[in-house]
């Protein structure tokens, strides 16, 4: 095993199947990870017997380089970067025990496909905001990457979006090995929104799936996703960006397409027939998806972008439309 970074101190922030997985490659490839869950009786699990009892249970951690906490604020003092994995709707509760100054000199990354709820921020921009850390600080993690294919170490790619090249090719460094590949991307906030969108396109192919659609309907939704995914980022940030990249379509298609999409498995359980409540109830693992609806819908009030699949979502999770009627809807929209 490579322990190419021994000398790198990371502060992983959460305690579900994502943060999981990045603990285990940065810590595998030799780095120092302090790891921040929010239940003692998980951390005593994981000091006990070197495994999550929640997540990835399979995963067996080094304790000479994993050190599990509750004490955010010691976990993120200790570290050069601050890996934030925590369901965006947490990030705040999660991130208020820290002080205004807790992530100076710090390199932040965030390995969230969410927005903050209520505030409709991408989660760099809230933290850029509340710790008055500049964006050339900042990172994201993204791709088409499931944390159940880490765990068995299948082949996987990641993209860590910075407009600071230099810190994501730094942080891609530490996260290379036999079975995943990392490389940097300048745009950080085009990879972040759609990390963000992709959730809610696999949400409504779960949807018209629930219903009884087929691989041929899907195919056409993810298509007119594309489009929509690309009206909506050039009114917000017009740069060039190629969307058939791995970061944007790969991550969309995964999501999409995979047995392992929490996305997906809400949105194919709410065309069935269940409550959003009930959807949410079943599932002990959140579904990004149904927070990112309202806020990339409300983002939009603005912007008025044409963006039938979003609305869709929306009117179905959050107006209680039938899931029916709007598919039907879509299925004369798409070409
Ligand atoms: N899973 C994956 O394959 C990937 C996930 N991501 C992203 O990673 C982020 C984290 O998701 P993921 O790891 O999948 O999460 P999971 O769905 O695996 O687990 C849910 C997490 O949310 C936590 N949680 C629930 N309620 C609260 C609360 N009130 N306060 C704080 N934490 C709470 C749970 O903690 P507890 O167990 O203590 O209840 C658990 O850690 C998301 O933005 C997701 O989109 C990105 C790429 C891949
Ligand atoms: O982002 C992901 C894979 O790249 C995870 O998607 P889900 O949250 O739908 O499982």
């Amino acid at each position: 095993m490579s322990l190419a970074f021994p000398l790198e101190k990371i502060a992983m922030i959460g305690g579900g199947s994502w943060a999981t997985a990045l603990a285990k490659i940065l810590s595998e490839n030799g780095a120092r990870v302090g790891w921040w869950l929010r239940h003692k009786e998980d951390v005593q699990h994981l000091q006990r017997t070197r495994h999550n009892p929640r997540y990835l249970s399979s995963v067996q951690f080094d304790l000479t380089r994993v050190f599990p906490s509750t004490d955010v604020e010691d976990v993120v003092k200790e570290a050069d970067w601050v890996v934030l994995a925590v369901p965006a709707a947490f990030v705040k509760e999660t991130l208020d025990k820290l002080d205004r100054d807790a992530l100076k000199n710090k390199r932040v990354i965030s390995a969230i496909k969410g927005m903050i709820p209520g505030r409709n921020e991408l989660v760099t921009d809230y933290v850029s905001e509340r710790f008055r850390l500049s964006r050339e600080k900042m990172g994201c993690v993204a791709g088409p990457c499931h944390a159940e294919e880490v765990a068995l170490e299948k082949q996987s790619y990641l993209t860590i979006g910075s407009p600071d090249l230099a810190l994501a090719e730094d942080f891609s460094q530490l996260l290379r090995n036999r079975y995943v590949k990392a490389h940097a991307a300048a745009d950080l906030d085009g990879i972040e929104y759609c990390a963000v969108m992709k959730n809610i396109i696999a949400l409504t192919c779960g949807v018209a799936h629930g219903l009884g659609y087929g691989d041929n309907f899907q195919a056409v939704m993810v298509a007119n996703a594309v489009q929509e995914i690309r009206r909506f980022l050039y009114a917000l940030n017009p740069q060039p960006r190629d969307l058939s990249a791995s970061a944007y379509l790969g991550d969309l298609l995964v999501t999409a397409y995979s047995q392992f999409s929490r996305n997906r498995t809400f949105g194919n359980m709410v065309g069935r027939g269940y409550s959003v409540k009930s959807a949410q109830m079943e599932m002990n693992m959140v579904a990004e998806g149904y927070y990112a609806v309202k806020s990339i819908f409300e983002v939009n009030k603005d912007l008025r972008v044409n963006m039938p699949i979003t609305s869709a979502a929306y009117h179905i999770l959050y107006e209680k439309v039938a899931p029916a009627v709007e598919i039907e809807l879509l299925k004369e929209k798409f070409r």
